[in-house]
């Protein structure tokens, strides 16, 4: 009989039984512990996803542990134009990830921690698994001050955030993460989760900011490391189980048949901006052209991530009618992104080659569409 200590589901990946049935040793483990190799936050995705997707939980729950380089992770419904400062993000080379699980905004690097604990769907309980990390904390610093809140937040101190809870139910699998600070960049947090793109009226989950901390501030002897063997160690003890952390790396074909393509699909604008919820961008700017200001006004609306429509109101003696259409009409159906209205401002600017009032104008204009994407 083959035998998975994965309990991976069969008929999906026979070679990942049978290599994983010798790599992860005793078969009556219940609780399977993982912890990434990698700290790219789609490859770490996707491994949530591969788990979620072809593990048979019925038997078995799994923890994974991962970190990540920085990047900032926005919840399934949300609009990061809302959420966060990507011009920033883009300076600093922070990345833009999507999740599967709903909920609000929150910022990695290697100061953070990720758990996810996955259960089947009748076992899935995040106030357990808060409190198996409240134990864990605790087992490292007794008189450590933190509480569970009732929205899944672990706060030191009474009022500051260390943890943020997002989920995902599926048909029969359900997956808990949340975030630990330990030694992140606790000054970027707020300046990186602060849009300054106004003008934006959505429907999407707006995030819940809080005061955030990290655990390494109130006791230095709370390291990542330390919190990762306190947290396995307390999730071990649940299955009366020695700890026993299996190191994977989300890049194993292998061991994780079909991973490449999901990470692949992480990756893709189409998930990480395009699947923002339908918005409109109304803003009023103004330019100064040769010691004059004009007034402009400009009503989008973007669907999938794409411009599906764009009014500019500009005063006629300075961009004619025709020119002003010409140039709304060059960024119809274009992904909201600086890079392609660049590319497209410029293709239009070719067509009429000899012009350059119309091309000041024109990358004016295009200037000032960039600098709200
Ligand atoms: N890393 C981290 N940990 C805790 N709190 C954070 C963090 N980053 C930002 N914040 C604070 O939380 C709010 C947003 O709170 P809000 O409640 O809106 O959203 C969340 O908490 C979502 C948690 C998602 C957890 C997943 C687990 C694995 S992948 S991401 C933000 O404005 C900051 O004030």
């Amino acid at each position: 009989m083959l035998l998975s200590p994965l309990a991976v589901k069969r008929v999906c990946a026979p070679v990942f039984c049978r290599r994983t049935a010798a790599r992860f040793g005793s078969l009556a483990r219940k609780g399977l512990i993982l912890q990434s190799t990698s700290n790219s936050v789609y490859e770490n995705l996707a491994v949530e996803d591969w788990i979620h997707d072809h593990m048979d939980l019925e038997q078995k729950n799994v923890l994974f542990l991962w970190r990540n380089s920085p990047t900032v992770v926005i919840g399934r419904h949300q609009n990061p134009w809302k959420e966060c400062n990507l011009h920033l993000m883009r300076e600093k080379g922070i990345g833009l990830a999507r999740r599967r699980s709903g909920g609000g905004t929150v910022f990695h690097d290697l100061g953070n921690i990720n758990f996810t604990f996955f259960t089947h769907k009748k076992k899935y309980d995040r106030m357990e698994n808060l409190h198996l990390v409240i134990r864990a904390l605790k087992s490292l610093e007794p008189s450590l001050d933190v509480q569970a809140t009732q929205r899944y937040d672990l706060l030191l101190e009474g009022k500051y955030k260390i943890s943020g809870t997002a989920a995902k139910l599926g048909r029969t699998v359900a997956y808990h993460h949340c975030t630990l600070l330990c030694s992140a960049d606790s000054w970027l947090i707020p300046v990186v989760l602060r849009s300054p793109y106004d003008g934006i009226q959505s429907n999407a989950t707006p995030s819940v900011p809080s005061l955030v901390k990290n655990l390494s501030q109130a006791h230095p002897s709370l390291t990542c490391e330390a919190v990762m063997d306190a947290v396995a160690n307390e999730y071990s003890l649940q299955y009366d189980d020695k700890p026993n952390v299996h190191v994977v790396d989300p890049r194993d074909e292998m061991l994780f048949p079909g991973i490449t393509h999901k990470k692949k699909e992480l990756c893709t604008w189409d998930w990480i901006y395009g699947k923002t919820p339908k918005f409109d961008v109304q803003k009023s700017f103004q330019i100064l052209h040769k010691n004059i200001v004009v007034d402009g006004k400009l009503n989008m609306s973007i669907k999938n991530g794409y411009i599906e429509s764009c009014v500019m109101a500009l005063p006629s003696h300075w961009l004619s009618e025709q020119h002003c259409w010409e140039l709304q009409n060059s960024l119809l159906g274009s992904k909201y992104c600086p890079g392609e209205i660049v590319f497209l401002v410029t293709t239009l600017l070719r067509t009429f080659p000899d012009d350059d009032e119309l091309h000041t104008k024109w990358n004016m204009l295009c200037e000032k569409l960039v600098s709200i994407m």
